[in-house]
């Protein structure tokens, strides 16, 4: 048994206030979006802004999508980050590339549908610090994550990669509990269950998935 808390991601922080109650709720990584069709999407001067109120304690992640370098080094020059996470069909190739040229961690986000998803999560286990197991976005999607949706978690029941992992996809305060109890995951990412409307982050809500990925009584 691990008594280790869960550790939690709240991606989609569009204000201080959302970053504020990320932290106060015990959130380890705070995400930043950086895709134009995305409702959570951010300019550089906006998440260089959210950056400087990041406490301590918060690792600051920036969420890109089959980004090219111009793009990435503009970047990462402006918003002082602590992750990168690569969220777009990135082979594994680039995301060795991404991580020798910016030195920072990466996470590669691979979309789980069916069973015959889960070999492509191991494609990335040499060259990616950390794997990001999401929902695969329905045929025809504006965004390829952030929507809300879940996969089966049976199957990925049991598991275990040789990299840190994080659950993600539809997860929201009344099932994160039951996704981690059934996968075993010691890390969880939640966009969407923790909105009020698209791109709205809401503070109790945050409060109340944080406290439900790890057991306990929510921190208001
Ligand atoms: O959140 C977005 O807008 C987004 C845009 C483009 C790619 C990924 C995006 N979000 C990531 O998707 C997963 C699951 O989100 P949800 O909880 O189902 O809404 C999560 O990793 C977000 O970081």
């Amino acid at each position: 048994m691990n008594n280790t808390p869960v550790s939690v991601k709240i991606c989609g922080l569009t204000h201080a206030s959302d970053v504020a109650a990320a932290a106060r709720a015990g959130a380890a990584y705070g995400g930043f979006v950086f895709f134009a069709r995305s409702p959570r999407n951010l300019t550089l001067e906006a998440a260089a802004a959210l950056a400087a109120e990041a406490p301590l304690g918060l690792a600051k992640v920036a969420l890109t999508v089959n980004a090219d370098d111009a793009f990435l080094d503009a970047l990462v020059a402006r918003v002082p980050l602590d992750m990168l996470q690569l969220h777009g069909s990135e082979p594994p190739a680039r995301v060795a590339q991404v991580k020798a040229r910016y030195g920072l961690p990466v996470m590669k986000a691979v979309g789980v549908g069916d069973a015959d998803d889960l070999p492509k999560l191991d494609s990335y286990m040499a060259v990616a610090d950390q794997i990001l197991v999401d929902a695969k976005p329905p045929k025809g999607a504006d965004l390829p994550g952030g929507n809300g949706l879940a996969f089966d978690w049976r199957l990925i029941a049991g598991r275990r990669w040789p990299v840190p992992w994080m659950l993600a996809g539809g997860l929201t305060p009344d099932t994160v509990a039951q996704a981690v109890a059934m996968t075993g995951a010691r890390q969880v990412d939640v966009s969407s269950g923790v909105e009020s409307a698209p791109g709205t982050k809401d503070a109790a809500l945050i409060a109340q998935f944080v406290a439900a990925a790890q057991d306990r009584v929510p921190t208001l």
